[in-house]
């Protein structure tokens, strides 16, 4: 299409509005000789288009303008192909120009003595008008441009708000909804020719609550037709005023789906999958798989790496609420002063760095779900008056806010400290204590699980085989040995370690002790120390052990001895030894 064309329904008012004034016929073509518009209608014997060599064909050759006072004997005229049925008395050809291009020709026609005469008496004005008709011509364009993009966007945007799965309703100043999504059309069943008041849709009090907050946060869920939905609003602001409200309903069971599924990717563990025929092991099983269906506060105590988290997850699997979210919060990794707002959430703009809209901490997030308080003994005293009182009265409040938010999530703790002796030192909040210690879960060291070492590393070697495409068949008697023999202070974590260490390094068809060695360092290796050597050893990290679940202070230390049955000096020679 020619650009001519493109702006055909202007270029009619423009020469209806020439032929009103001047009282002569008006023609335009384009570069190809097309008429575009013409004030002459059917009185045009030869087609669509312009006769070739005529006044309009030089014109748009040569970009001069042609006045013509006699068109049969012009020379202009000589080789026109319908110069033998023209009719024009007098002719005047304007070149239209855009961008310094020749893209047409408005030629001014007249048929009659009158319009001969008027456009003889104005030749020189009309013969000034070229640059004119270009500027308009120009302008017009470029409103089309711009016209053009404005419908592009308009329709990018209609189509983009209509193809995403979230309700979307835009009002203006008068709360009228201006638009309104296929999503919202068909979850809140609304009917575009009977449109409902935007409070009616959202409901007076959601309205009102984002009306307080500025419409420019969020709130819910809300239940609309039987859906729950977290309800955004932003503002349309343009050149600092406000012109209308974006409102965003996202279907919050999706939204907690999301947050199961990244759950569900990261870590599913049932019982079954609990390695380990070790008496205490299957001890701690037993309990756990118990407590499991009830929602009683678990407290599971052990050494780092012992799988308390393990254990925490499968607890989930196994309950009434094994379909909603499990999320662990690490207390002692979560600088004191975020840890509240982590646990509870925050209001926007509730303190530097915080999220602009706000955003809902982890009890909100599982206000039905399982929440894992891992590493509980570190939580800071005054957030465990805080965690109390949350649990107690079944809300909590977000950071910055004032309303409270009814929450009930499950809560299994961890801890590797001794609470009770932390308590009792009022080190943590006895109140707080008991609360969670409601079934206690003691999970024992890998150390003290006796032939389980074998049965996980043989666990971890297949999963490694596996993951790094190798094929190894087992460990070598001595390997078995060295792990039989190792204390594993880190516990099932470090074992974990060192076997995918192992997996990684072995070239052999079998785990031999040499990579082992390696990577557990040769001045942990016992097997060549004598009997007494090991004794002490053993006798150390048994004293160890228990000083660690009792506290470091001389107190514990003597109540350590008192439970050994050895006298305080006793303790401390075995453990300089
Ligand atoms: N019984 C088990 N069977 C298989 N793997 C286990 C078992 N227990 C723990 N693990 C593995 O050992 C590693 C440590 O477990 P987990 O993180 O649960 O320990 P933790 O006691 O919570 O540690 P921390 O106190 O350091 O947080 C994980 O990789 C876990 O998968």
């Amino acid at each position: 299409m020619s650009v001519l064309m493109s702006i055909r329904s202007e270029l009619t008012h423009i020469v209806e509005a020439l032929k009103a004034v001047t009282n002569v016929d008006i023609i335009i073509v384009d570069e190809k000789l097309d008429r575009i518009v013409s004030t002459v209608g059917k009185k045009f014997a030869s087609g669509n288009k312009a006769p070739l060599f005529s006044a309009f064909h030089n014109c748009i050759i040569t970009g001069e303008q042609y006045f013509i006072e006699d068109p049969k004997d012009d020379k202009i005229c000589r080789n026109c192909a319908s110069k033998e049925i023209c009719r024009e008395l007098v002719e005047f050809c304007i070149p239209v120009r855009f961008n310094n291009e020749i893209i047409g020709v408005l030629g001014m026609c007249a048929y009659d003595e009158l319009a001969k005469k008027n456009l003889l008496t104005n030749k020189e004005s009309y013969m000034n008008f070229e640059s004119q008709l270009s500027r308009i011509i120009s302008t017009i364009l470029s409103e089309k441009n711009i016209t053009r993009k404005l419908e592009y966007r308009s329709s990018e945007l209609i189509t983009l708000i209509n193809s995403i799965n979230e309700g979307i309703i835009i009002i203006n100043n008068n709360k009228e909804i201006i638009t309104i999504n296929n999503y919202i059309k068909e979850k809140l069943n609304v009917k575009t020719n009977t449109m409902p008041d935007i409070t009616e849709l959202l409901t007076e009090k959601a309205y009102k609550k984002l009306a307080s907050l500025h419409f420019n946060d969020q709130v819910g869920p809300v239940t609309l037709e039987g859906m729950e939905f977290v309800i955004n609003a932003n503002p349309i602001v343009i050149k600092g005023e406000q012109e209308g409200i974006v409102f965003v309903l996202s279907d919050f069971d999706k939204m907690k789906e999301s947050v199961l599924e990244e759950n569900r990717k990261k870590d599913l563990v049932t019982f079954e999958e609990i390695v380990g025929e070790s008496e205490a092991i299957l001890q701690a099983r037993r309990e756990a798989i118990q407590v499991a269906q009830m929602d009683a506060a678990v407290l599971i105590m052990g050494e780092t790496g012992t799988g308390k988290e393990v254990f925490a997850r499968a607890i989930h699997s196994a309950s009434r609420r094994k379909d909603d979210v499990f999320m662990a919060v690490n207390c002692g990794a979560i600088p004191e002063n975020l840890i509240e707002s982590e646990l509870f959430g925050y209001e926007k703009g509730s303190f530097t760095g915080a999220n602009s809209s706000g955003k809902a901490g982890k009890f909100e997030i599982c206000k039905d779900g399982t929440l894992f308080l891992d590493e509980i003994g570190d939580l800071p005293f005054l957030m465990q008056v805080k965690l109390n009182r949350a649990l107690e009265e079944k809300e909590i409040v977000r950071v910055g806010g004032n309303s409270p938010i009814k929450v009930n999530p499950r809560i299994i703790s961890a801890t590797h400290r001794n609470l009770n002796s932390l308590a009792e030192k009022n080190l943590f909040r006895e109140d707080l204590y008991y609360r969670l210690n409601v079934v206690p879960i003691h999970l024992p060291a890998l150390r003290d699980r006796g032939y389980d070492v074998i049965i996980l590393a043989r666990f971890f070697l297949n999963r490694f085989s596996k993951a790094y495409s190798k094929d190894l068949a087992g460990f070598t008697p001595e390997a078995e040995k060295i792990l039989m023999k190792h204390n594993f202070p880190g516990n099932i974590r470090e074992l974990r370690n060192l076997i995918e260490y192992a997996v990684i390094f072995e070239e052999d068809s079998i785990i031999g002790a040499h990579n082992l060695r390696k990577k557990i360092g040769k001045e942990k290796e016992t097997e060549n120390l004598k009997l007494s050597d090991l004794t002490k050893s053993y006798e150390k990290s048994i004293i160890t052990n228990r000083i660690r679940s009792l506290g470091d202070s001389v107190d514990s230390k003597k109540e350590a001895a008192r439970q050994l049955g050895i006298s305080i000096a006793t303790l401390y020679r075995k453990l300089e030894s």
